[in-house]
Parts: structure tokens; sequence; C-alpha cells
């Protein structure tokens, strides 16, 4: 959890600050988290900038405002979080690459975009570092995955373990699987979020109401996963305790069990793996 931590980390330039910008954010700035040179954070618009400029130890440029933002924020920043949208990262990396400090760690956090790409566009005085968060980092729950450049050192990953430790838990693994765990755990909140949906719809075409659809709904998906991580038990078995034979639950997953979910999830991480690969060729 990022409250529980207490860790110090060097000046940080994050560009870009949408979804998963604004989430990594917050860890960076939630209790026990010190970044000693201050976070400078850029986005496009002044209203948001105006709003991040409100976060204690934030400053912010907007692109809009200030040409110079990006190049202003990487000036003397030791770590560089590349948090805009895939085909926007090769322009934002040649308009920073001359501004960057040399020995900088530049942390891509964008779906499909390579190592290679990164330090094809930047001088060879700086460090890159591939990841792949997810939005739970909002709560301090994200799970991130980190996979080193080719001229990162182990210290320089260990630093960034620590920067998304802030937000969550932390798996390395070669970059030659980042885009598989972006099928899983990046893409993931948005596969849980898609049952939410669906079976709150359920119980309100049952006759609740949103209010308490969204109290059953959204309390069975905590407790649920709450019991899966505390008790560390397989969910196969988990699920099993709740089947009664001959009961109520069997009916239920034998109707799921018709849409061959294991086949269907597949197919879906798979679609969102050539989605990564073409991010990778644009
Ligand atoms: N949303 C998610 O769950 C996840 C997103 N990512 C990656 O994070 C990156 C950002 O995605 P989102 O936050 O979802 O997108 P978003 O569209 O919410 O945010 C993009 C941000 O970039 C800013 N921006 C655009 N051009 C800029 C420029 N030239 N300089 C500085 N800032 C600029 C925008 O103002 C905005 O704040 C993408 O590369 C995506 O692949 C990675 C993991 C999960
Ligand atoms: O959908 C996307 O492209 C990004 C990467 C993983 C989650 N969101």
């Amino acid at each position: 959890m990022s409250d529980t931590k207490n860790v110090t980390l060097p000046t940080i330039a994050m560009l870009g600050a949408g979804s998963m910008g604004r989430a990594i954010l917050s860890g960076l700035t939630a209790p026990g988290v010190t970044v000693s040179g201050g976070i400078r954070v850029t986005n496009r618009s002044k209203a948001r900038a105006a709003e991040l400029a409100g976060i204690p130890g934030v400053t912010a440029y907007a692109t809009e405002h200030d040409g110079d933002a990006n190049r202003l924020a990487v000036d003397g920043a030791e770590l560089v979080i590349v948090a805009v949208k895939p085909g926007m990262v090769p322009d934002l990396l040649r308009e920073i690459a001359d501004s960057l400090t040399p020995g900088a760690i530049v942390v891509s956090v964008a779906a499909g975009v390579t190592i290679t790409t990164f330090e094809s566009l930047l001088p060879p005085s700086v460090v890159v570092v591939r990841s792949m968060p997810n939005t739970p980092a909002v709560v301090g729950k994200a799970v991130t995955g980190i996979s080193p450049g080719n001229r990162s050192e182990p210290d320089d990953l260990a630093l960034v373990r620590a920067l998304f430790e802030t937000v969550g838990e932390v798996v390395e693994v070669p970059e030659s699987q980042l885009d598989a765990l972006s099928t899983i755990s990046g893409s993931g909140p948005a596969y849980v979020f898609l049952l939410v949906e669906a079976l709150t719809a359920a119980a309100i075409e049952k006759g609740f109401t949103p209010e308490q659809a969204r109290t059953l709904v959204n309390g069975t998906f905590l407790g649920a996963s709450e019991l899966l991580v505390a008790s560390g038990e397989d969910p196969a078995e988990l699920r099993r305790r709740v089947t009664s034979p001959n009961g109520t639950t069997e009916r239920a997953i034998a109707v799921l069990s018709e849409a061959d979910l294991p086949s269907l999830f597949t197919r879906a991480t798979t679609a969102a793996l050539t989605r990564a690969q073409e991010l990778a060729a644009q």
C-alpha cells in the first residue's frame, strides 16, 4: 500500500497527466513518499495544469500555454515518466532529447512502444526502462510490470521498482513479455469493470434499485477478491465452496460455462496483444 511506504525518490518529471499519469501521481504524493527535488507534471490543457498545480510538491506546465513545457520539466529531472498516448511518444522524445540530464532514467508507461524506439530517439547518456502499470494505482493497488532497457543497471531498475511500489506491487519481466503482461494486468481492470457492469444490470433486471445493485455487486467483487488473496486458496476451490451440489449456483455456472470463458479470454488477450504489436510498428 502506498501509505505504508517510507521512500525517497529523486526529482521527477511526469510528461502527460491523463488517467495513468494522475494515477501514478496519487502514489507519488501519498504520505511517506518524499520526492526530494519535487515533481514536475506536464499536460496539454491549462485547466488541468492549474488543477495539478494545487497538489503540494507539484509544479505543473501546460503545453498549450508554453511550447517549452516538456523541455522545462525534464531539465534537471532524474526520473522522467512518459505517460502520453503511444502515437505521441516519438514526437515527444524528439522534443525533449536535448534537454534531458545525462544519467536520467526515462520510464515509459506507453503500451506497445518498444525500448528500441525509445533508445533510438534519445541520447546514449540516458537510461530507458519500460513499464506497464494499471489504474488501481489510484488506490495503491496497482500491479506494474517493469522491463530493463539495454543501458539500464540494476540500481536504475531498483529505483523504478521503488517508484512503482508507491502505487502497489511490481513484477519484473523481460521486454519480450511486457505486451503479454499488459493484456492481463494493464487492460485487466477493464475486464473486471465489464463484469461488474453486466452483473449490476442483471441485479437491476431482478428488481433491485441501482443503489442496492451497486452495494450487492461491488461488495461481492471486493469480498471475493479479499477472500481469494487472504486465503491463498485456488479460485476453483473457492468457487466449488459456493456451488452446492444440485443447488442454485450450479445452474448459473452451467449457463456461464456455455460461453467458454477460457477461450473467450484467450481471444480477448490475443486481440490486445495484436494491437500492442500494431502500436509498436507505428
Ligand atoms: N489508462 C490505462 O489504464 C493505462 C494506460 N497506459 C499508457 O499510459 C499512457 C497514457 O494513457 P492515458 O493516461 O490512458 O491517456 P490520456 O489520454 O488519459 O492521457 C494522456 C495525457 O497526455 C497529455 N498530453 C498529450 N500530448 C502531450 C504532450 N505533447 N506533452 C505533454 N502531455 C501531453 C494529455 O493532456 C493527457 O493529460 C498511454 O501510453 C497508455 O498506453 C498504460 C497502462 C494503463
Ligand atoms: O488500452 C490501452 O492501450 C492501455 C494499455 C493498457 C491499459 N490501457
